[in-house]
């Protein structure tokens, strides 16, 4: 059977601006890509595949080698999702132009659809940069992960006035700059709704309330496969984690006790009669 599925495009991520609300979740792999495919309207390969798939406290250490292997193994595994690349640390920030050739390498060698990259007034420039060359971008202000150092922690953000104003003006810049959609991290509820409204791009929510247009988890969050802290704003659709520790100590156990592998396991067997 011919499958002629076509890819969500990034202009109806942005068309869906107060209308059905856009499901993203993380990849990082081909077979977790292939499994939500079908279920998500924006898939994210996040830098947040450092802190979930190898291990890194931060996601600082992300490089773009890593991004663009991750990024070809999504492409892989999907054919109906929008697919978007984090921009890691230190790829980007130094100028556009630098932002410009580590887009291009990420569009041209993974075949995604855009790229997100972290930062609001600071970064407006190098938006409208890219998306004037061909780069469509996903922005993403609140709660910045790559500023961890900066902030001090992994913290939520608005509830000061001085937060709230900043944030005001970081999601009028990378609006006016040109963003297909943004993404609103760690932004109290009030104020992510109040953006929302002054906005004319979409807004995808974490830990922003449900009066954002879309929402976006980590999958391994969503699946209860990451195990090192869990944010306030996740919920667990499920318990891999748990199934993985059983099966093994399942297998464990027919190992040392010689049940495993069974006659239907093994080639060769003499049968019987
Ligand atoms: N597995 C995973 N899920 C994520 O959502 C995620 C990552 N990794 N890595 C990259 C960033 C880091 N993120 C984080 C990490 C920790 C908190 C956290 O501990 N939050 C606390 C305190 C919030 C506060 O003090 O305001 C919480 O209770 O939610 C939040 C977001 C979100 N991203
Ligand atoms: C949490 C999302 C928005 C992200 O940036 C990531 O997974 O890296
Ligand atoms: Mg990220």
């Amino acid at each position: 059977m011919t499958q002629s599925t076509r890819r969500i495009g990034v202009p109806e991520i942005t068309a869906r601006k107060g209308g059905q609300p856009i499901v993203s979740l993380t990849a990082y792999t081909t077979p977790v890509a292939r499994l939500i495919d079908a279920h998500a309207d924006l898939i994210l390969v996040g830098d947040s595949v450092g802190m979930v798939l190898y291990g890194m406290p931060t996601t600082l250490p992300v490089t773009l080698e890593m991004m663009i292997a991750h990024g070809q193994a999504v492409m892989r595994g999907t054919r109906r999702a929008c697919v978007m690349v984090d921009l890691p640390f230190g790829s980007y920030q130094e100028s556009p132009e630098l932002a410009f050739r580590a887009a291009a390498r990420v569009l041209a060698e993974t075949g995604a659809s855009a790229v997100k990259l972290e930062g609001g007034v600071e970064m407006a420039d190098t938006i409208r940069f890219l998306v004037t060359r061909g780069v469509p971008v996903c922005g993403h202000i609140g709660l910045m992960p790559q500023s961890v150092q900066v902030a001090g922690g992994f913290r939520a953000t608005g509830r000061k006035l001085d937060e709230a104003e900043k944030l005001r003006a970081d999601a009028r810049a990378v609006d006016e700059a040109g963003a297909f959609a943004m993404v609103l991290e760690g932004v109290v509820e009030p104020l992510a709704a109040e953006i929302t409204g002054l906005v004319a791009t979409p807004t995808i929510g974490i830990g922003a309330s449900p009066h954002c247009d879309g929402q976006v988890l980590v999958s391994d969050d969503v699946f209860g496969l990451f195990a090192d802290f869990t944010p306030r704003f996740v919920k667990r659709y499920a318990e891999l984690g748990q199934q993985i520790e059983a099966a093994a100590e399942a297998y464990a156990a027919d190992v040392r006790a010689r049940r495993f592998p069974g006659p239907e396991h093994c080639f060769g067997v003499v049968k019987p009669g």
